[in-house]
């Protein structure tokens, strides 16, 4: 009986230690399981393309600083009241007025972006491509690094027009068509194609836009955004029924009569290259199938576009400024006018009319 008082500390030590090592261990599982988990959800998260707009924006942040020394005090209770400014989803809708130019360039400067800008110059089209490069020279991204690719089937006649520093372009040669509609429509396959062999790699964010226009004032970073698309001049003024959806049911851009949020200009469609990689590729299969059904959308690739978009929402839509059109008068509401379609003779300029 002696020993008991020696032992018994022993024995205490002992089955402690135990309970420790037991205790670490069922911990050590237990975080196992917990951060097994966290990639899983990580990898979600960095799929959305919120998330790597996101990630793309705050890495380039954290590289310089913009200057925020002086700009205008913003206004809760001051601003633009004669249109709507935010959709239902929430996505900015671009107005003169709504942004501070000075402000947003120095927040998207710092980031050393490239904006790569896709237009067609098929057939006749040829002829709009000088007063389409010049104006952009003067209006469209300046200051940032804009890269143009022109396609064409005369790239011959593509005018040579002086670009400013950090400005590039491209021709690319594609086949004519005798159809305005193919060459329209054939505009979403190529694009996709190029990003996939080239733009992916040479820019950040796109626009792809109609040649048969002029830029008459700013167009800068207010624009970019994940996914941008640009609201009809015809259409804005209009309910949902009236817009010229592709409205046959055996069609693949199908809009049935209560669908719709707006009608989306097809002269306009832009993003991160990645965003309009994935419309591109949507749009143009859903054109092909249309095709294998001997269907062609009411208004070609633009039917398709805004089927596309009343499915995946812009995260950001221009005004009609980013959009007009010369023959129409100016409404009260657009401020300026900052892209507009020229007028043209339908009969002289299109190879079928
Ligand atoms: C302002 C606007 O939203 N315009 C859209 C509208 O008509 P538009 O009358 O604006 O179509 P359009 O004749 O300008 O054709 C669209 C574009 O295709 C190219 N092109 C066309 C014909 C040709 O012979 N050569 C050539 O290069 C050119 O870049 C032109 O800007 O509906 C079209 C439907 O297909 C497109 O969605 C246009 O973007
Ligand atoms: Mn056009």
């Amino acid at each position: 009986m002696r020993f008991i008082p020696v032992t018994k500390p022993y024995v205490l030590l002992l089955s402690s230690g135990l309970i420790l090592i037991v205790g670490y261990w069922i911990f050590w599982l237990l975080s196992e399981k917990i951060s097994r988990c966290i990639p899983v959800e990580d990898d979600t998260l960095s799929t959305s393309p919120e998330y790597q707009e996101f990630t793309f924006r705050t890495k380039e942040w954290n590289m310089v600083i913009p200057d925020m020394s002086s700009y205008n005090q913003p206004r809760i209770l001051v601003g633009r009241t004669d249109v709507v400014s935010v959709t239902p989803w929430l996505a900015p809708i671009v107005w003169e007025g709504t942004f501070d130019p000075v402000l947003i360039d120095n927040i998207y400067k710092p980031m050393n972006l490239t904006i790569a800008t896709t237009v067609f110059a098929v057939g006749k089209y040829v002829s709009f491509l000088k007063d389409f490069l010049e104006t952009a020279e003067k209006h469209f991204m300046i200051n940032f690094r804009v890269r143009y690719y022109v396609f064409t089937d005369r790239p011959n006649e593509v005018p040579s027009v002086n670009l400013s520093g950090g400005r590039h372009l491209t021709v690319i040669s594609i086949p004519g068509s005798n159809r305005w509609q193919e060459i329209s429509a054939q505009r979403m396959k190529i694009i996709h194609n190029t990003i996939e062999t080239q733009i992916r790699k040479e820019a950040d964010y796109i626009f792809c836009l109609d040649v048969d226009s002029k830029f008459h004032f700013r167009w800068g970073s207010e624009s970019l955004g994940r996914l941008v698309s640009v609201i009809h001049p015809g259409y804005y003024d209009t309910t949902r029924n009236n817009f010229p959806y592709e409205r046959r049911p055996a069609s693949k851009a199908f809009m049935s009569m209560d669908q719709g949020d707006y009608y989306y200009g097809g002269a306009v469609i832009g993003g991160l290259v990645e965003d309009v990689y994935k419309l591109t590729k949507e749009c143009q299969k859903r054109f092909e199938e249309d095709a294998k059904n001997s269907i062609e959308a009411a208004w070609q690739e633009e039917s398709h576009l805004n089927r596309y978009l009343y499915y995946n929402k812009p995260s950001k839509v221009l005004s009609p400024e980013y959009l007009w059109q010369d023959f129409k008068a100016r409404t009260k509401e657009v401020k300026v006018i900052r892209f507009s379609g020229v007028i043209k003779n339908y009969a002289a300029i299109r190879p079928n009319e």
